[in-house]
């Protein structure tokens, strides 16, 4: 799928759903359109020469500020597919309830043709772009990783910010995804696999969305699991259904080969082999082929797209076994293979919903370096403006209401239980509402996404309502 059409599916999607809105007229096109896209080509000097990278950082919405999205390494980027992707940052912060407008950037390169110190080169480089144009600041615009970057490419852009900007007391809020002896919060890294875990567990929670799959049991024990990409999300999404929910993941798809084994593969030695040998080759714990799509049709119960967009095309759609398919990438199903599934009667969990689990966390790292204590409640007595300022950003968190009054003590808890239960309360409650409209008797809301896109677009037309547009 090229990144035109990347493009245009999420426009369209959004188009239907939009036409569920009441909206004034003209606020589904101000909704829908990019806001602005900053292009930049610059120079690094590496091995004895001068190298022109270009990248791009879209603002698709600053309805509500910071604008946040991922910046992705990679070589087929380009200035649609960061638009798209952007667009899609601001429905899921909207789909989930996060104070934010959405974002993305990209910069068109293949990290694996550069070494470490040359990739921070190039990282502080773009950083330093960024900033000069205000594409950069805890008040403005919030990176975090994605496709190609990882937490040493968030902490190279906060040090970069920090000493561009000492007087910023909020430097490290410029960036999220850090690592955690950074600034960064635990359960970043793996909170995108997480939520993926999470979005699946509330479905099968709700017995009749998951009898639309022909799931009769809420348990997730012995079902049988195709993963599509094993970097981070798709890692951690298998390793915690495997090892925490008892799912079989059966088949593995990588760029370089196709593991299986129908008792399940035991995903942190594939992962171990895949980082030692860079390839799937040579793995022990499973059969091993070239790489192959149409894998992707194994069978199965439930696919997990997590390696780019465009995955799930017309050609293969029809071929899909699996029942349910949770879109842990962004877009990893073209708007024709979306038609050709639900027709199917396959139930898919979308991007907006199912991968949010990323930005959730985010947002608790940003409330975190904002509010400059730590995150986690700890045995000890807090002063009473200490606790006020907690409860009120647990209640930001959590959306339940925290006493105010000082009760002296407040209950023990660690940064990660805190970060995880917080992340399961708000795919819980995203889930419950796109269930709802999707259970609507009339029927006007026919699958999750378009239920996902019309809350999200209403939330956002809200903002807009707010300041009186
Ligand atoms: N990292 C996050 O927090 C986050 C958050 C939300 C959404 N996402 C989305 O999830 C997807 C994956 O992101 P990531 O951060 O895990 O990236 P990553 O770079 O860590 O991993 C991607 C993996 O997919 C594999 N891959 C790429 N193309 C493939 C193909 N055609 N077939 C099979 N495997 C392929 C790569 O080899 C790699 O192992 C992207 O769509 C991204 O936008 C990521």
């Amino acid at each position: 799928m090229s990144n035109q059409s990347f493009l245009a599916d999420v426009n369209e999607m959004f188009d239907v759903a939009a036409t569920r809105c009441d909206l004034p007229e003209g606020l589904a096109e101000k909704i829908k359109v990019c806001n602005a896209t900053y292009v930049t080509r610059f120079g690094v000097r590496l091995r004895g020469r001068m190298h022109t990278f270009t990248g791009w950082r879209a603002v698709h919405s600053t309805h509500s500020r910071p604008a946040k999205g991922g910046i992705r390494f990679a070589p087929d980027a380009d200035q649609d597919e960061v638009e798209a992707l952007a667009a899609l940052m601001t429905y899921k912060c909207a789909l989930v309830r996060l104070p934010f407008g959405g974002s993305k950037g990209a910069l068109k390169i293949d990290p694996a043709d550069w070494n470490e110190t040359e990739l921070e080169k190039i990282t502080r480089r773009f950083a330093q772009e960024l900033m000069a144009h205000e594409f950069l600041s805890s008040a403005t615009n919030v990176p975090a990783p994605d496709m190609g970057t990882g937490e040493l490419n968030m902490m190279w852009i906060a040090d970069e910010y920090r000493r561009a900007r000492p007087q910023d007391i909020n430097a490290l809020g410029c960036v999220t995804g850090k690592p955690v002896g950074g600034g960064g919060i635990e359960g970043r890294t793996e909170a995108t696999g997480r939520g993926v875990q999470y979005a699946i567990r509330e479905f099968f929670r709700h017995p009749a969305d998951r009898a639309r799959a022909g799931f009769q049991s809420e348990t997730l024990a012995g079902l049988a699991c195709v993963v599509q990409g094993l970097g981070n999300v798709g890692f951690h999404a298998a390793k915690f259904l495997s090892q925490e929910d008892g799912v079989r993941i059966v088949t593995v798809i990588e760029r370089t080969g196709v593991v299986r084994n129908p008792d399940g593969l035991d995903i942190d030695a594939l992962k171990a082999h895949l980082v030692q040998t860079g390839s799937v080759e040579g793995f022990a714990g499973g059969a091993v082929s070239l790489p192959d799509m149409g894998a992707l049709g194994d069978e199965c119960d439930i696919l997990i797209p997590a390696a780019a967009e465009g995955a799930i095309t017309a050609e293969n759609a029809a071929a899909i076994k699996a029942a349910l398919i949770v879109e842990a990438a962004n877009g990893p199903t073209t708007k024709a293979a979306d038609t050709i599934l639900r027709q199917a009667g396959k139930i898919i969990l979308p991007d907006l919903f199912a991968n949010a689990g990323g930005v959730v966390v985010s947002y608790f790292e940003w409330v975190k370096n904002l509010s400059h204590i730590p995150f986690g409640l700890m045995e000890r007595r807090l002063e009473e403006d200490e606790h006020r300022l907690l409860a009120r950003s647990l209640e930001q968190m959590t959306g339940r209401d925290f006493p105010s009054e000082h009760a002296g003590f407040l209950e023990a808890r660690s940064e990660i239980a805190l970060v995880r239960s917080g992340l399961d309360d708000i795919m819980r409650a995203a889930y419950r509402r796109m269930s709802a409209l999707w259970n609507r008797p009339d029927g006007a809301y026919p699958d999750l996404r378009t239920a996902a896109y019309v809350l999200a677009i209403d939330e956002v037309a809200q903002a807009y309502k707010a300041i009186g547009l």
